[in-house]
């Protein structure tokens, strides 16, 4: 009798069978748009010390004291206006994604998604994915642009979970896509097919990202970077000379100074330039979400025709239509080589 005869005793935890787990994770999203549940989101993603960079002795009295008590109610307001039968956007659009892609995938991979704040969790995720049989799990955040507040944290998360695991699964993460062809061709493709839907001809294209304190670049964060190459290339792949693209950052939170040029600001010095007719695209979210749907499509409609703007668009972003989905398909079976 060799050991491979041997009963397992009728204890004995499950044994994993090699299956590869693919782990798609946003940001995160409150479970509902009311300020109780915005609040629980906001202190979670609001302590996280990759995205406050501000020791907590001095960071934590401001949030519980001031930012806790003032800005949920604000937000749930917000919110309400985006929320849909499916939940946040977020949240909806993310779970589409990763069913499209597990149907894509098929046999090779079991996918999940997570939220890095609320809910799914991503250790919640990775369990599901372990009692599924997968002991090969690929980790991929859907920030094209690598940041510290968003790439690096969510592995931080993962990171935990292993640490409290006998055993582990084998993990891999995927790398920022920023500057890769299939999301550059992703984006001229349903960018352009947008643009050409519309029933103006804009002058301007603004590319929005969202933005970040512009210490984090002076700290060596690539993001800044990362988002001036997404946009340089993504010019060039969209080859419409006659329409002028800037590229701005947006949602700025709390009095430091953040990257610039702001999208807020340069809304309005558009119009009051004489710009009357602009579309804007965020190529750096993967899913629209609150800060797309109404920061820019409802907010920054306002401010671009208050200053004197006459039409305005705001296009999605690539959520779970086919450009999309085919770039993530692409990108996802590259880095899963080797396990599939
Ligand atoms: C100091 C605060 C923040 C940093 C740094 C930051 C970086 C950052 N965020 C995203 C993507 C998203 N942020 C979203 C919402 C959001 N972001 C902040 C603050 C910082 N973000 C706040 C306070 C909020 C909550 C909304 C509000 O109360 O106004 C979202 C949308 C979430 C949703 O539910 O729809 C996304 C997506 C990136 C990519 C990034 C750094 C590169
Ligand atoms: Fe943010
Ligand atoms: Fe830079």
């Amino acid at each position: 009798m060799t050991w491979q005869d041997q009963k397992l005793p009728a204890d004995h935890p499950p044994v994993r069978s090699g299956k590869v787990g693919v782990l798609v994770v946003n940001l995160g999203t409150p479970d509902a748009p009311e300020t109780g549940p915005v609040r629980r989101y906001l202190k979670e993603f609001l302590s996280d010390r990759r995205v406050i960079e501000i020791p907590p002795i001095a960071w934590q009295p401001i949030l519980r004291g001031i930012i806790l008590n003032t800005r949920p109610k604000k937000s749930a307001a917000a919110y309400r206006e985006v929320w849909t039968d499916e939940g946040s956007p977020l949240a909806a659009i993310t779970a589409q994604q990763a069913e499209k892609l597990g149907q894509r995938l098929g046999e090779a991979a079991h996918v999940e998604w997570a939220m890095r704040y609320g809910n799914p969790s991503i250790p919640d995720q990775l369990e599901k994915l372990m009692n599924a049989g997968c002991d090969r799990i690929l980790l991929a955040p859907l920030y094209p642009q690598y940041s510290a507040a968003t790439t690096a944290t969510v592995v931080d998360k993962a990171a935990d979970w292993l640490r409290g695991r006998r055993w582990q699964s084998a993990l891999r993460t995927l790398p920022p896509y920023h500057d890769d062809p299939a999301y550059i061709g992703a984006l001229a493709t349903d960018i352009g097919r947008q643009l050409d839907a519309l029933d103006f001809t804009p002058e301007v294209l603004l590319l929005s990202f969202h933005g970040m304190p512009q210490r984090t670049l002076e700290l060596g964060d690539p993001y800044h970077c990362h988002c001036r190459k997404t946009a340089r290339l993504l010019e060039a792949a969209m080859d419409r000379p006659d329409l002028r693209m800037v590229t701005t950052f947006q949602s700025r939170f709390g009095p430091a100074k953040w990257l610039e040029p702001a999208t807020d600001t340069t809304l309005e010095a558009e119009a009051a330039a004489g710009t009357k007719r602009l579309a804007i695209a965020a190529p750096g979210f993967s899913a629209d979400c609150l800060e797309t749907l109404e920061e820019l499509a409802i907010r920054g409609k306002e401010q671009f025709e208050e200053a004197g703007g006459e039409r305005f668009a705001a296009l999605s972003c690539l959520n779970a239509g086919d450009a999309g989905m085919d770039m993530l398909e692409a990108i996802i079976r590259r880095e899963l080589g080797g396990w599939i």
